[in-house]
C-alpha cells in the first residue's frame, strides 16, 4: 500500500437505467502519469469526476492515499487537484484574485505566484478572467489544479484549446509534477501528448477499458497506429 496513491475497485457509474461505465479496476502509484484515451462519449470525465467526489459511483470504492470520500471529505479533497474540462468564468475576478481564492480553500495562498509563472500568466494577472482567451482559461484552470501541489492532480481535456507552443509546454510542466512525486490521471484525445508522459495509457470504448499500453514494459510509442488498428 506505501507506493500506492489511487486505489479503484469495481467502480461502475449507470445514470437511469444506462451504465455509462461497466466496472473497472485500477491501481495507481505515486508518481504515476496515467493518461485515458477514448472516442467522445467513451467514459473518460465520468472516471475523473468520480475520482474528485462531484459524482458519486454507483458501485465500488475509490481510495486516495488510502482515504474514503465517505469516511472523511474533507482530508479525501486535500489529496486532488481538478481541472475540468470546460469551466465558464463568470465572477468578476482578475486572473490572481481567482487563483488566490482556489488557494486560500487549501491554505496555498504562498504557492500563487510561483504557478503564475509556471502556467505563463504573471502578466495577465490584473487581467479579468471573463476577458481570456480559450488557451489562457485553461491554462488558468491549470493552475487552479496544480497550485495546492496535491498527491493527485486530475486533468479533463487539459491540451483543449492550447496553442502548440503550450501544449509542449503542458507536457514539461506535467512531467516536473512527477518529479515532486505526485500522480496525474489525464484524459485527452492529443494522442501525441499521451506518448510523450504517460507511463500507461488506458483505452476506452463505450464505458469500458479495451486495452492498457504499459510504457514502462518498452511498448513502442506509436499511440496513433495502434488506435486506428484497434479503435477504428
Ligand atoms: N449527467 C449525466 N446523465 C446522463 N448521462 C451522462 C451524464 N454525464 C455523462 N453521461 C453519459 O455518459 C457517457 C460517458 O460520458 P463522458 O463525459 O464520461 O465521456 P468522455 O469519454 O469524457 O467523452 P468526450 O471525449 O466527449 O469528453 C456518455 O454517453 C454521456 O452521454
Amino acid at each position: 500500500m506505501g507506493n500506492t496513491l489511487l486505489t479503484i475497485e469495481n467502480v461502475s457509474k449507470v445514470y437511469g437505467k444506462t451504465c455509462v461505465l461497466e466496472p473497472i479496476e485500477l491501481s495507481m502509484k505515486k508518481s504515476e502519469i496515467i493518461a485515458l484515451c477514448g472516442g467522445n462519449g467513451a467514459g473518460k470525465s465520468t472516471i475523473i469526476k468520480m475520482v474528485t467526489g462531484l459524482t458519486r459511483p454507483t458501485t465500488g470504492s475509490i481510495l486516495i492515499n488510502n482515504l474514503d470520500w465517505n469516511k472523511n471529505r474533507i482530508e479525501y479533497a486535500k489529496q486532488l487537484g481538478y481541472m475540468p474540462d470546460d469551466f465558464h468564468f463568470q465572477q468578476p475576478l482578475s486572473v490572481v484574485e481567482y487563483l488566490l481564492f482556489y488557494a486560500s480553500l487549501k491554505k496555498a495562498e504562498k504557492h500563487v505566484k510561483q504557478t503564475l509563472d509556471i502556467v505563463g500568466l504573471t502578466e495577465k494577472s490584473d487581467q479579468l478572467i471573463t476577458k481570456l482567451s480559450k488557451g489562457m482559461r485553461q491554462r488558468l484552470l491549470l493552475a487552479q489544479a496544480i497550485v495546492s501541489k496535491p498527491a493527485l492532480v486530475l486533468l479533463d481535456e487539459p491540451t483543449n484549446g492550447l496553442d502548440p507552443h503550450w501544449v509542449d509546454s503542458f507536457t514539461e510542466i506535467l512531467l516536473s509534477l512527477k518529479q515532486n512525486g505526485q500522480g496525474i490521471l489525464f484524459s485527452t484525445h492529443n494522442l501525441s501528448v499521451a506518448e510523450k508522459v504517460a507511463d500507461r495509457v488506458l483505452f476506452l470504448k463505450n464505458g469500458a477499458i479495451k486495452e492498457e499500453l504499459n510504457f514502462e514494459k518498452d511498448v513502442p510509442r506509436d499511440l496513433s497506429k495502434f488506435y486506428k488498428e484497434v479503435f477504428i
